[in-house]
This record gives C-alpha cells, sequence and structure tokens, in this order.
C-alpha cells in the first residue's frame, strides 16, 4: 500500500484489487483493505479538519464529518461555563434536541469530564467533554437510534482531541495575553457571527426598540498614566479596566482589547437609553480602581448602532468616530454616531482604510 497527497486528500493505493469490487481477491487482503480504506476516510476528515482557520469553521466541519461517517441523527457542541463566547449551540435546525435532556447529558459530562452515554426514550444521547485548561467549555453531543459501539467511541473520541487541541490553539490566537479578553484578530468573525444571527430589533414591553451597540473606548491620558506611575503600574490598569468590564458588562457582550488602552464591546441587543446606562456605570466603576494614587481612571466612549449591520469593520470605524470626537470635546464622555449625525455635527460620510485590522 502506499500514499499519495492530491489537493489535500490523502489517497492510499492498494496492490491487487479485484476488478468488480475494488477489494482484493484473498479474504484476508480484502478486510486488511476495508480497514485501509475507512483509515483513509479519517486521514481525510482529520486533514480537513485541520485545515480550518476559525472556532466556527472548525465545529462545522466535525459535525459534517460526524453526520457522514455516523448514523447520528443530530451532532451539536454545546458550551459550558465558556470563558469566551461560542454560539450556544452548532447543529442543523431541523435536528434539534430537547432542552432538558440536553442539559442533563451535558450537565453529567461536564461534571465528570468523561464520556457520557444515556438512553432518552427512542433515542441515545453520548457526550465527549471538550476541555480548555482543565476546565470542561464544550461537550460535544451526539444523538443516535442505537448506542455507539466502542470503535464508535473511541474514532470520535479521537476527533473530539483533535478539536480540543485545535480549539486550545485558537484560543490561543484569539485571546489577549494581558487581559484574557478576545483580541483584535477575533474582532471580525466574532462580531459577525453574532451579528448574522440576529433576527433584527426585539420590542420591548413599553414599545422601544432594541439594538446591538458596538462600542470603543480608550482611557483617557494613559500616557500620562504611564510616565508618572511606570509602564508596570500602566499595566495594573489595564488589567483592572479589562476586570471592571467583566463585572459591569453582561455574559452575552463581546468584551475585545484592541491593544495599548484600546477597548471594543459588542452590547447584546438594549435600548440606547439602556446602553447609555451601563457605559456609565463602567466609567463610574473605573473611576474609582487604584484610587490610592488620587489619580481617577477616566475614558471616552463611542458607539454605534450595531443591528443589521453586514460589515463589522464599518461599524468600528463609526464607533471610532464618535470616540475621536468626545476625545476632541474635553473627554470622559459618551457618544453615539446616530446623535452626533442628528445632531448635524458629522455626515455619514465613508472612510475606507481608517481602520487597520490585521
Ligand atoms: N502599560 C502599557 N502601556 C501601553 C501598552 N500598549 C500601549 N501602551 C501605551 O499606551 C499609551 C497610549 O496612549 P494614547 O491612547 O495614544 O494616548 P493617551 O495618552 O491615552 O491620550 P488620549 O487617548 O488622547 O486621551 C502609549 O503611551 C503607549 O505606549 C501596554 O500593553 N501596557
Amino acid at each position: 500500500m502506499t500514499a499519495s497527497s492530491v489537493q489535500g486528500r490523502v489517497h492510499l493505493q492498494y496492490n491487487d484489487a479485484d476488478e468488480s469490487n475494488g477489494l482484493a481477491s484473498n479474504p484476508v487482503e480484502a478486510a486488511a483493505e476495508m480497514v485501509g480504506r475507512a483509515s483513509e476516510a479519517v486521514l481525510n476528515s482529520v486533514v480537513q479538519l485541520t485545515g480550518k482557520r476559525q472556532i466556527r469553521a472548525l465545529g462545522e466541519s466535525l459535525v459534517e464529518t460526524i453526520h457522514s461517517s455516523l448514523d447520528a441523527t443530530a451532532v451539536a457542541f454545546v458550551a459550558v461555563n465558556s470563558p469566551i463566547h461560542f454560539p450556544a449551540c452548532m447543529f442543523p435546525k431541523k435536528n434539534a434536541l430537547p432542552e432538558s435532556s440536553l442539559l442533563e447529558c451535558v450537565q453529567k459530562c461536564s461534571r465528570q469530564k468523561q464520556v457520557v452515554s444515556e438512553r432518552h426514550d427512542d433515542s441515545v444521547l453520548t457526550a465527549f467533554p471538550i476541555m480548555v485548561n482543565g476546565n470542561t467549555v464544550k461537550v460535544l453531543l451526539i444523538k443516535s437510534i442505537m448506542e455507539m459501539s466502542e470503535h464508535q467511541i473511541s474514532l470520535l473520541t479521537g476527533f473530539a482531541r483533535v478539536y480540543e487541541n485545535f480549539l486550545n490553539v485558537m484560543l490561543d490566537m484569539e485571546t489577549d495575553s494581558l487581559t484574557g479578553l478576545l483580541n483584535k484578530k477575533a474582532y471580525y468573525s466574532q462580531v459577525l457571527a453574532v451579528l448574522e444571527d440576529d433576527d433584527s430589533a426585539v420590542c420591548e414591553q413599553s414599545g422601544d426598540p432594541k439594538f446591538f451597540w458596538l462600542v470603543i473606548f480608550d482611557v483617557d491620558k494613559f500616557k500620562k498614566i504611564n510616565d508618572t506611575f511606570g509602564h508596570l503600574y500602566g499595566d495594573e490598569i489595564l488589567l483592572l479596566v479589562a476586570n471592571t468590564m467583566i463585572k459591569v458588562f453582561d455574559d452575552e457582550d463581546l468584551l475585545f482589547r484592541f491593544g495599548g488602552d484600546e477597548f471594543v464591546v459588542l452590547l447584546s441587543p438594549r435600548t440606547k437609553e439602556k446602553a447609555r446606562e451601563v457605559l456609565k456605570q463602567f466609567q463610574k466603576e473605573i473611576a474609582g480602581i487604584r484610587n490610592d494614587k488620587l489619580w481617577p481612571v477616566r475614558c471616552s466612549i463611542g458607539g454605534v448602532n450595531a443591528s443589521g449591520a453586514e460589515n463589522p469593520t464599518d461599524l468600528l470605524v463609526q464607533a471610532d468616530r464618535a470616540l475621536y470626537y468626545v476625545k476632541e470635546n474635553g473627554r470622559g464622555k459618551i457618544a453615539f454616531y446616530c446623535d452626533l449625525l442628528d445632531d448635524g455635527v458629522m455626515t455619514n460620510e465613508h472612510f475606507e482604510d481608517d481602520i487597520e485590522l490585521f
């Protein structure tokens, strides 16, 4: 048997194949060949998986692989106490599973950190833990009619390990090393994924529309903080700012550090008043950090309505224009791009290449 690779696919070649069924005529060789062909399929799946560059694409590819190689009725990734924001569940809507049985199985697998298999009525749920830093962050959940064989379990455990290794590498790539927040590299795909799932503005009981808000902020006179108290103290302030973001903003909000003293938040749907309220609360909280130095930390904030937007980079440009306006007009305030347009302070011009994402 020889192996070759054409356009990213692995081909194993066999000798003396029977023309009629493509298998060797000798039964021992035929059995070996079947195993070989199965290995080829697995190898190709692994090649496909490891070619992905985004967590979401990796997950979708694995779900597809499992669907095509097993008799599963549903395949899902379910997030468990995730430190960053993953899409909660990834599997075809037509194969949706009932929430209660899912939850039970996911929790058990997450707690025990090992494969769990349970029968629920006429189907079997099998769950594989996906770990980051010793904690279960996701569970690969498979629903099937029949119980999984030992061979299938070990194959799926292997796929789950490949996914887990890649997830760890990608998390390293998409996370800011100082604060643990998402980094600039993660911005485009993470924001796009959330906005693509957005089924437009939802109305509150009062009738006020709720929107996503993309917010960018920058610590005021941060250079002065560095110059006065030292770079290490500056780092501590950045860390405390990040911790305050985690404390004040919701679990569903996406939190980024873009570098230096620049941070970005995608606020989950709320009215403009509620968005302003939480941003004011944030400003109040950071004014109190390390106040032993009698140097209140302040920040300027620019925001833009992000609902319905198709290009996360355009949002960043508009929020940045609102932030720039605040910086130019006394700092320490909050401005929304739509208000600046309404007030005639700026026009909705199209700026290209204002912000470099990568
Ligand atoms: N401590 C620390 N400083 C950093 C880091 N990255 C960038 N900086 C510094 O952060 C400062 C950013 O300053 P700017 O945002 O340009 O300006 P500013 O002083 O905050 O002034 P305004 O934004 O106009 O209010 C620069 O002095 C950078 O050298 C970092 O990781 N840690």
